[in-house]
């Protein structure tokens, strides 16, 4: 056993003294040393149920014959931190979170690992940092949050939170109706119950073999739930005790989990943030997976199945019941080699026999391919002057004449100004909207823009302007939003030359994004451009501005300066 090197010989006397003033008794030396790492955080809705869940686990383990050592990781509430500069934040949790995985994991020794992840940075943190240890690992999550309801009936949630600032602003909603809002949307712990980032990259979980079917719909603190728990930890015990490779994580998170998981992705109309974590995860996993990859992947996999933010009347728990993701996964394998059926899974059966008998049970929810949203994935990657390395759009949330549009730029440099501006409604139709300084290393930290994209929606103009961003978005962001713009400004990429009232032009299905600037002025620009520089206060902001690299790279940290 791995955790031999902690409790085994003479010499490791004072580590099994340690160990005995936890509670370790002379038999449990004989037993897999499991890691449960947990995300128990009281601020986060998706999180503070889960000491319960650890709990749970850990009492699994020791009846299945595991010895279990929880242990925490922190977290970031994106719909807390959001449209302030605590936003800065989220996404360099992401790698507090791997880091703290690979230290407790590597330092102690331990043989597997359970993680307990649920809300956005948190999955894929949890994921990066268990690919470097690469032990059988399990990933169960707390699970997603019910629909909320107005009392008209009419299902509600942290979207139609935010995009009631952007009608209440305009005067398109009364304080009544903002305030209902505001106690109904979120009524239950659990991720936000679209398909926001959190159960996106939960349902991606399943996709790729790591967790059990369910994982990203059954809803949180239901007894489905918990029972899902009990048998994730039963599972991962016995995932130890079997010895063998074949359940390291690497092996069963590969190149095709990866594939398969972009596949899902399409066919559900995913966060646009999983383009992220999903690079950042394939790096971790040492799998060759370039950004260009995804759009070819796209066009292959019919969009079946939508979910708010793209369909407002559609959450997980709804996915749940239509079958849930393995009807998805098998309905989209009948177009034919779309999935890899061969790839294995944390239960030791493939993907293919996990999915085999699955069924779509409401095809208004989960539609069959014949009947599809559109025949191509609700993700794609835009290329043109102005994102040489790549940019995301969820397509997914697009109006149909939002497509293809050129409009006239009126440019940002913070999101904060961007907030101000439409509120003070500089942006008119028209306008794409540009907000710039905000990538991984100008931000620093590549906020979400969940609070610009919603007042534009909120304000009635998602039909007529566009934003381009070298941020990201959030998952309950809609609309013709375009981020990850790569090269970021910071790093001197053209979204940082980019003046008011030039024309940019942008098109989803020939994957363009373009500043029609002739090159002779771009180049005079360019002379006198200096990439803007804003002062950081925080240390380990800074230390992160230093060492990450742009989103096209899936914002992983540098191991060595340039
Ligand atoms: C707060 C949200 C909606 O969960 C956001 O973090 C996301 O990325 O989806
Ligand atoms: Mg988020």
């Amino acid at each position: 056993m791995r955790s031999d090197t902690v409790k085994r010989g003479f010499d490791r006397t004072p580590h099994r003294s340690l160990f005995r003033a936890t509670g370790l008794k002379d038999e449990d030396f004989d037993k897999p040393f499991i890691g449960v790492a947990n995300s128990h955080i009281d601020i986060i809705p998706g999180h503070f149920f889960l000491q319960e869940y650890g709990r749970i686990v850990k009492e699994a383990i020791r009846e299945a014959g595991g010895v279990p050592f929880e242990f925490n990781t922190i977290g970031v509430d994106d719909g807390i931190a959001m449209g302030h500069d605590g936003m800065l934040y989220s996404l360099p949790s992401r790698e507090l979170i791997a880091d703290s995985i690979e230290t407790v994991m590597n330092a102690h020794k331990l043989d597997a690992l359970i993680c307990i992840p649920n809300c956005d940075k948190i999955v894929p943190g949890m994921i990066m940092g268990a690919l470097r240890v690469n032990v059988p690992t399990l990933f169960v999550s707390g699970g997603p949050m019910a629909a909320g309801h107005k009392k008209d009936g009419t299902p509600i949630d942290l979207a139609t939170a935010f995009e009631a600032v952007g009608q209440h602003a305009e005067g398109n909603m009364s304080d009544e109706e903002l305030y209902e809002i505001e106690c109904e949307a979120c009524p239950s712990g659990g991720s936000c119950s679209g398909m926001f980032t959190a159960n996106s990259m939960n349902t991606l979980c399943e996709a790729m073999g790591i967790a059990l079917p369910g994982n990203g719909t059954v809803l949180a603190m239901t007894p489905e739930r918990i029972e899902m728990v009990k048998q994730a930890a039963k599972r991962i015990v016995e995932m130890a005790k079997a010895d063998d490779p074949k359940y390291n994580l690497r092996n069963v998170l590969n190149e095709k989990a990866i594939h398969n998981a972009f596949v899902v992705d399409m066919a559900m109309g995913g966060s646009s943030n999983t383009v992220l974590h999903m690079l950042a995860i394939a790096k971790e996993a040492e799998v060759d997976f370039d950004i260009t990859k995804i759009n070819e992947i796209a066009k292959n996999v019919s969009h079946i199945a939508k979910i708010s933010p793209s369909l407002g009347t559609v959450h997980m728990e709804d996915i749940g019941r239509a079958g849930g993701v393995n009807a998805v996964m098998k309905e989209v394998s009948r177009r034919g080699g779309l999935l890899h059926l061969d790839n294995p899974t944390v239960t030791g059966e493939t993907i293919g026999e996990r999915i085999a008998d699955a069924e779509i049970k409401d095809t208004g929810v989960i539609h069959t391919n014949e009947n599809a949203y559109s025949p191509v994935g609700g993700l794609s990657i835009l290329f043109g002057n102005l994102a040489e390395e790549g940019a995301v759009v969820k397509t997914a949330g697009i109006a149909p004449s939002m497509r293809q549009f050129k409009g006239t730029a009126v440019c940002f440099n913070s999101q904060q100004e961007a907030i101000a501006g439409i509120i003070g409604h500089k942006v008119k139709p028209g306008n794409v909207v540009v907000i710039r300084y905000e990538g991984p290393k100008g931000g620093p930290g590549m906020q979400e823009m969940l609070a610009p994209t919603s007042l534009i929606m909120g304000m009635g103009l998602g039909e007529s302007v566009a934003l381009i961003t070298d941020g990201r978005f959030s998952g309950a962001t809609r609309g013709a939003s375009i981020g990850h713009v790569s090269p970021e400004a910071a790093e001197g990429g053209l979204i940082g030359l980019i003046e008011d009232g030039d024309e940019i032009e942008l098109d989803v299905d020939t994957h363009l994004l373009q500043l029609n600037v002739a090159g002779e002025e771009l180049e005079r620009r360019r002379l006198h451009f200096k990439p803007h520089k804003k002062a950081i206060s925080s240390k380990w902001l800074k230390r992160y501005s230093l060492l990450v690299s742009n989103a096209s790279n899936g914002a992983v940290l540098k191991t060595e300066l340039d």
